[in-house]
């Protein structure tokens, strides 16, 4: 972490988990954060946000330091952590794609302080691409992923977010990619930098707390979205509904089977990953999931808002690790054709 007094953090993607955790931020009083509002800018600006929230409290007409609608707006700076709360859509665009002015700025004006790219984002394998952009630049960099167990929701026409119920942040950083210029930071500066996030956060009132091992926490939250959020999707149901019926309830639990095997043959052999992605995991899961939940996964509400939904991150990328290694996934397969069709449609829509 940089000596300076306040932090510089830039928010990518306002809506309801990044202006979440950017409020967090904010109300450390040490940071002072840029929020890129690609599609929420005015509404931003006229009305400020009303925050609604168990953790972190009330607050009415809530500014950050200073909005902008682009990526290049944001980066006439270096930042101390770049948090990417947008929704990874790799047939969309990538995220070194959408972030490609702050990594030209790192590249072009490589700052000597650590810049941290947090990415609270569903997936397997999302962090790919930007450790393999960040291994051409010199300056130093980490990444943490961030697993966000969170309900979180923006109402109002977006003027308004508000968060219920029991709130987790697992976070942890990534090993980085090795390349010709490279700039590898010394893993203490990774967890200094994961240490002092966990820290404000928790000032806040979040319960963030630090993964051992950020590729088993993604695996972990994912055997919840390739399971839930699919199925709810397909249905367009809520967790509750199929819960209720035991075929869809059987379904839960062999989608939740199929991602265990992958992540077991993907993960190196550790007592973390057998603690972690046991077979018991997924009794716990179901027990865990109040069977008369109203509760609509994210993917669900994307397809209801019509708008292109996390079908590459959450079951591409199980799948592209099943076929890497040789896994069978009769199951996946299924959900991620039906998913695909609907995603089609709603990229050609949204072209339209
Ligand atoms: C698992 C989850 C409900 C937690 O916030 C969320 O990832 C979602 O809906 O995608």
């Amino acid at each position: 972490m940089s000596n300076r007094e306040v932090m510089d953090v830039c928010v990518v993607g306002f809506g309801a988990i990044g202006a979440l955790y950017a409020y967090a931020l904010h109300k450390t009083n040490k940071v002072r954060i840029t929020a890129v509002c690609r599609s929420n800018y005015d509404v931003l600006q006229e009305h400020g946000l009303d925050i609604e929230s168990k953790i972190l409290g009330h607050y009415t007409s809530w500014k950050p330091y200073r909005a902008v609608r682009t990526v290049e707006e944001a980066a006439d700076r270096s930042y101390a952590y770049i948090v990417c709360a947008f929704k990874c859509i790799s047939d969309i665009t990538t995220t070194p794609a959408l972030l490609s002015p702050l990594l030209s700025r790192l590249s072009a004006d490589p700052p000597t302080s650590t810049t941290t790219f947090v990415l609270l984002q569903n997936g397997i394998g999302i962090e790919d691409d930007l450790l393999e952009a960040l291994s051409k630049i010199s300056a130093p960099t980490v990444v943490i992923s961030g697993c966000c167990w969170v309900d979180t929701t923006a109402v109002d026409g977006g003027k308004k977010i508000t968060q219920h119920g029991n709130e987790t942040l697992v976070l942890g950083y990534h090993r980085p990619a090795s390349g010709p210029s490279a700039s590898v930071v010394p893993e203490q500066i990774a967890k200094d930098s994961l240490d002092t996030l966990i820290d404000m956060l928790r000032a806040a009132g979040s319960n963030a707390e630090a993964a051992p091992d950020a590729d088993i926490a993604r695996w972990r939250k994912v055997l919840w979205n390739a399971s839930f959020s699919t199925l709810c999707t397909l249905t367009r149901a809520h967790v509750g509904d199929v819960l209720a019926q035991p075929n869809s309830r059987q379904a839960l639990r062999d989608i939740m089977t199929e991602v265990l095997t992958v992540a077991r043959a993907s993960l190196t052999p550790s007592p973390a990953v057998d603690e972690s992605l046991s077979d018991g995991v997924i009794d716990l899961i179901l027990t865990n999931e109040n069977p008369k939940s109203v509760f609509r996964p994210s993917m669900l509400v994307d397809l209801d808002c019509g708008r292109p939904m996390e079908v590459e991150a959450i079951v591409g990328g199980v799948l592209r690790r099943a076929r890497v290694h040789g896994v069978p996934t009769p199951k996946l397969d299924l959900i991620y054709a039906g998913l695909l069709v609907i995603q089609k449609g709603l990229i050609n829509r949204r072209r339209d």
